[in-house]
Formats: structure tokens, sequence, C-alpha cells
């Protein structure tokens, strides 16, 4: 079986992190394509390579020397190297990009993160480095050219059998380089498992799997064994952040699994994500929790608007018109709410409610900011009734006022709106009575 697997950023920090991707790269004959990520953060408050290369541009932007800056990430390389023997010059390497960085486009001095770190971690690992550059090819719109892709991949493995791979980039076909979004090392990986028709997806992090909430919010949360394609999506667009929101669509529409492993603890279960989750006796109502906060919310209300043709379709062309991408729309007979990120609408959000003003002639319109939005998502929460209702209680009891409910289509989420100042409790609050209890009581059954 052909396994991908792809380290992230934590995985490959430093000199110890890329010990242990080596152990686990050599425990498995089946590990041979390998993808990596820019070194990532070493300890809290520390900074990722991407953020400091992009900085680096920021730098040339404004025309502010940067040359301390080069300095800082090139001795991160030169750690690693030095702490493993490598033979990697990286002095050499480095200056040759720090001398011309000024002309390189944005895309290439971010991506150079992943294409360092991909170059000491081929070596160490003892496996031929391919260049993402001539191999995942995209269109000029941004989006990749799967076909051509695949060729270029299928040619690499036929040729080395095995290949590290840097994530996060590639290149249109006259060469310019493009990123994916941030994250996007966890698409590379993907877009690899399916041109090789892997058996599986490995990702590697530094967390035993997907988590039923942020471990940043609450303390220890569980991990979560199994969960389907469409409930990982609703947590990771929600800010579940183990896995970038756009990386399972490559490997789910060819039925490729996706294993998320901790690199700090190998024999940990992790997370398997799927089509659909082996049904058991005894399953829990909830698979996870998770939020964002600084949306906003601009709700209208007219009477009669569920007979007027068109009314929430005028109010969406509003946002379109300014460019604003909307979150969700929970309507009631003769109001709807439109929600969406704060940040998009910081500077126009007078306009756009003076502009529905004339487009909609509502009864009102009034606007909620600070609002945190929360998605509580469990593939079984459609089969068992109430469970919204339990939700509100729990929420009312400690307090906390609800500001906004939707659900999605298929009911596998419940997306609550609360102030921002509530976000973390209400999370705790959802964790503690309806999953960490569930465990107890199953734990306890069984
Ligand atoms: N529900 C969740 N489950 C697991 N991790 C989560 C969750 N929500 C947020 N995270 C955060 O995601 C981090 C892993 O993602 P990321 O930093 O992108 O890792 P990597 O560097 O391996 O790509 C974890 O360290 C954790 O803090
Ligand atoms: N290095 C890129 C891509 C990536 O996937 O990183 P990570 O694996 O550390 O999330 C970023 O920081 O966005």
């Amino acid at each position: 079986m052909i396994k991908v697997s792809k380290f992230g950023g934590s995985s490959v920090a430093e000199a110890s992190q890329f010990k242990k991707v080596k152990s686990i790269v050599k425990a498995d004959p089946d590990r041979r394509f390998i993808v990596v990520s820019a070194a990532g953060k070493r300890f809290s408050g520390d900074n990722k390579l991407t953020d400091l290369l992009l900085l680096v541009n920021a730098h040339i932007e404004y025309h502010v020397d940067c040359t301390s800056l080069l300095k800082t990430i090139e001795q991160r390389f030169v750690d690693i190297r030095d702490e493993l023997g490598l033979k990697y010059p990286i002095e050499e390497k480095f200056e040759e990009f720090s001398s011309v960085v000024s002309s390189l486009s944005p895309e290439y001095i971010v991506s150079r993160g992943e294409w360092f770190t991909g170059q000491l971690m081929a070596e160490y690992l003892g496996i031929p480095f391919v260049d993402a550059a001539d191999v995942i090819v995209f269109h000029h719109d941004g989006t990749v050219d799967m076909e051509r892709t695949a060729t270029h991949v299928k040619d690499a493995a036929a040729r080395l059998g095995g290949f590290l791979l840097p994530g996060f980039y590639g290149s249109t076909v006259d060469g310019t380089l493009k990123l994916f979004q941030r994250g996007g090392g966890d698409i590379t990986g993907a877009i690899l498992a399916r041109c090789l028709d892997a058996g599986v997806y490995e990702n590697w992090t530094d967390v035993s799997g997907f988590l039923a909430a942020d471990p940043r919010i609450v303390d220890n949360p569980r991990s979560i064994h199994r969960i389907t394609f469409d409930e990982m999506r609703e947590l990771s667009y929600m800010g579940a952040s183990v896995l970038q929101e756009e990386a399972i669509f490559p490997v789910r529409e060819v039925g490729i699994p996706i294993q998320i492993k901790n690199t700090n603890d190998p024999s940990a279960q992790g997370t398997v994500i799927r089509e659909t989750a082996t049904e058991h006796e005894r399953e829990h109502l909830i698979t996870g929790i998770a939020g964002k906060k600084d949306f906003m919310a601009i709700h209208v209300q007219k009477a009669h608007m569920s007979n007027s043709v068109g009314f929430v379709r005028r109010a969406l062309s509003v946002f379109e018109r300014y460019g604003v991408s909307v979150e969700h729309i929970p309507t009631g007979v003769d109001s709807f709410g439109i929600v969406v990120n704060g940040a998009d609408v910081k500077d126009t959000i007078y306009s756009i409610v003076n502009d529905l003003r004339q487009e909609l002639k509502p009864d009102s319109i009034n606007v909620i900011d600070s609002l945190a939005l929360i998605s509580v998502v469990g593939r079984n929460m459609s089969r068992r009734a109430g469970t919204s209702g339990r939700i509100f209680g729990v929420l009312g009891e400690a307090g906390i006022n609800i500001r906004m409910i939707t659900q999605s289509s298929q009911e596998i989420s419940i997306i609550l709106g609360v102030n921002n100042s509530d976000f973390a409790r209400a999370i705790k609050v959802i964790y503690d009575n309806f999953v960490e209890s569930e465990y107890v009581s199953l734990d306890e059954k069984n």
C-alpha cells in the first residue's frame, strides 16, 4: 500500500522533531512519499518560518532593510543542519536567495520556507527531493490542474520510487510560483495522495488527532477516533485548524481516508476521516465543537416578507456588490439575518446598511457586532430529537445569551451565535455537558 505522509510545521520545527519524523518514516516501508511544511513554532511564542518570510515581503514592500530577519531565518536552518550532521550547503544556497531577495516574487520568497526545510529533510531521510514547482500545476485562476499534476507526480514516482515534496506551493505552466491558502501543506499532501492513488493520507501534527474541542480553550479534550468528511469540514471551516478546510476534497472524491496522527506520540490512535464512520451501538451524540469570533449579523425585518419574491436575493446582491461573502442566513417568517465576517465589512458596514434600506425598504434593520459563532457538530444529531433544546438549556443555565441559531441542511451541525465575550465559556459548557459527560457515561457502561 502507498501511504502519503505529510508532516506539518510543528513536526519539522527543529532537529529533535526531524529525528521523530525519521523514526516514523523508517518504521513503515509504505511511507515513501513525504510532504513537509516549513519549520513551525518550536515553543509557544516562537515564530513559524512562513510568518517570518511574509514579514520579509512586507519589509521589501516598504523598502525597509531585512538583513537581520533573513539571518534569523537562515540560522533556523543552520541549527537543524548542524545538529543532524547534514551536508546541505545552507549558507551558500541562502546567500543565493537573499542576495536577490528584493527582486523575487512574494510567492517565491514565502515558498522558500518549505523548500529549504524540504531540502534538509530529504537529505536526512535519504530520499530524493522533488521541487513542488515541477509537479504541482496551477491554472492561472489559482485552482489546481489535476490532470497535469497527476502526470508529473506519476512520472516522478515511476522514476524515483519515492520522494519528498515540499508543501504549500506549485507553479503555473509558464513557471510562475503560486501558493495555496495558509495551512496549504495539507492540500499538497491530499493532492499527492490522490495522484498516487494512495491507500491512506497520513497527516502528522502535534496533537493526537482531531480533538472534540480546541485544546487552547478546553483542557485536555477527548480525541475523536472516527469522523466523517462532512463533520470534519464543518469543524475545520469553523476554526478547528488541525486540517486545512480545503484538504479533504482531492482525497474524498476518490475515497482515500485521512489519518491524523501525532508526531510526538506516534502510538496514539489519532483520527480517521472517511465518507462514513462505522456505526457503533452506542455512539456519541456530538462529535466536536469549534468556533470563531468577530462576526457581524445584520438583521432585516419586514412584514409579509415571506410573500415577497426575490427579497433575500436583493439583500444578497448588496453584499455581492461590496465583494463580501455571506457566512449564514438564519431566516424567520418576516425577518432574516445575514452573518458576515466582521473584518470583511469593517469599512463598509454603514454604506451596506444604507443600500439595504434603499433596496428593501425594511421595517427595521439592526446590526449585531462582536458575534462569535460556535458550531456543534455530530452525525448522530439528526437521529435524536431535542438536541438543540438541550444545548440552549445548558447555555441558559450558565447565563449565556444565544443571539442567533441556524442549522446545516443535513442536520449535522447547529450553529449558535453568542457574544465574543461568552465564546470560550460557551464552548466549555457545551463540551462538559455533551462530550465529556457522554464519554464518562459510555466508559462506565463499557
Ligand atoms: N479540534 C481540534 N483538534 C485538534 N487540534 C486543534 C483543534 N482546534 C484547534 N487545534 C489546533 O491545531 C493545531 C494543529 O494544527 P497546525 O498548527 O496547523 O499543525 P501543523 O503545524 O502540524 O500543521 C493544534 O496544535 C491545536 O492547537
Ligand atoms: N507553512 C505554511 C503551510 C502549512 O501547511 O503549514 P503548517 O503545516 O505549519 O500548518 C503555513 O504556515 O501556512
